[in-house]
């Protein structure tokens, strides 16, 4: 089991799994960087659970190899991952401390450690009162984030996260942001699947993105955004308008203050900034406007036969065709 500090912490080669008749994941393969953070998207139903599941070893491919820091996955590789799910999982009517214990201990650590680890972790989360509390004495959001700290007790080298601020309020969902984060300054891998493209936008620095099983996009966000751009810049201006501006350029989300134009063919940013200014405008900003991830993830989803692109997002696989 030879571990290359260089490779990839995980590399999915041509994996795929069938459920029956249904194909889950099909043929999918991207390669994790060393102490990336990285977004594992997809619209419902695409595949990703079965994905996570395979790389944390609950079931395996039906075909394909999962890499490991370097070596084929084994037995050993759930003690270096953290696998928070989107069902939570905690043993309701045993104690929070009693139970941070075991689990540590199901991860190969010793009583001693995980008992030092959980009393440090509880106390970040002020949750040091709660080590004889039950799970179900404990709100939703704090059974969440006892069930973080059972994610993150043994010290993985990958963790993977489901949905982690799902229920949890601003103030906890921020500390437990903060704690991700300075875990992943450490040194610590992040797999991060979420619907929600706001936080992918904040936390990420790659993305794949799954479709009916395929893999469809993968690579850096910032390029991949590069890659969507649209040639959009959006013009904050003092006073008014000219009118003229509206027949010349093609307006988009005008405001007050702003106004979003996109480029006409043949046509780059100084032409754009060299017209405003014969056209009048009194500009405050110009500024380049990138498609956001959700934009990307909409268009790169949108099915054929479906009027919307939000309602391709709600789609179930067997009702749509992929686009591409
Ligand atoms: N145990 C199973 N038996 C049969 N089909 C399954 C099983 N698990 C998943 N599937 C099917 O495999 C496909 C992929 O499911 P999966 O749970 O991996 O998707 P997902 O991307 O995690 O979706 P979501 O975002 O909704 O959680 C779906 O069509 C699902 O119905």
């Amino acid at each position: 089991m030879t571990a290359h500090s260089s490779a990839p912490v995980i590399e999915v080669r041509n994996v795929r799994k069938t459920y029956g008749e249904k194909v889950a994941v099909d043929d999918v393969s991207f390669a994790m960087p060393p102490d990336a953070i990285l977004g594992l998207l997809g619209p419902n139903g695409a595949g990703k659970t079965s994905l996570i599941r395979m790389i944390t070893t609950i079931t395996a491919p039906d075909s394909g190899t999962i890499y490991f820091s370097g070596a084929p996955l084994s037995g050993y590789h759930p003690t270096q991952i953290g696998y928070l799910p989107e069902e939570r999982g905690l043993y309701k009517s045993m104690y929070v401390g009693e139970q941070l214990l075991y689990l540590g201990q199901l991860k190969g650590m010793s009583a001693r450690d995980a008992e030092d680890r959980a009393r440090e972790w509880l106390a970040k989360f002020e949750l040091g009162g709660h080590w004889k509390k039950k799970v179900e004495e404990l709100s939703k959001g704090m059974q969440q984030q006892v069930q973080f700290i059972a994610t993150v007790l043994h010290d993985p080298k990958l963790l993977i996260l489901d949905e982690p601020f799902s229920g949890l309020d601003p103030v906890n969902a921020n500390r437990m942001r903060a704690e991700i984060l300075r875990l992943h300054a450490q040194g610590t891998a992040v797999i991060f699947s979420t619907h929600r493209m706001e936080q992918v936008e904040e936390l990420c620095e790659y993305i794949v993105l799954i479709d009916q099983g395929r893999n469809i996009l993968q690579g850096k966000v910032r390029e991949i955004r590069r890659e969507f751009n649209e040639h959009r810049y959006r013009i904050t201006y003092a006073g008014q308008l000219p009118p003229a501006v509206g027949q010349h350029h093609h307006l988009l989300n005008p405001t007050v203050s702003t106004v979003d134009i996109k480029l006409q063919p043949g046509e780059d940013s100084n032409d754009l900034l060299r017209s405003l200014l014969n056209l009048g405008v009194q500009i405050q900003g110009f500024q380049e406007l990138l498609p956001s991830l959700n934009e990307i993830f909409i268009k790169r989803v949108t099915r054929l036969d479906q009027s919307t692109p939000e309602e391709a997002l709600m789609a179930t696989p067997s009702s749509a065709h992929a686009n591409r």
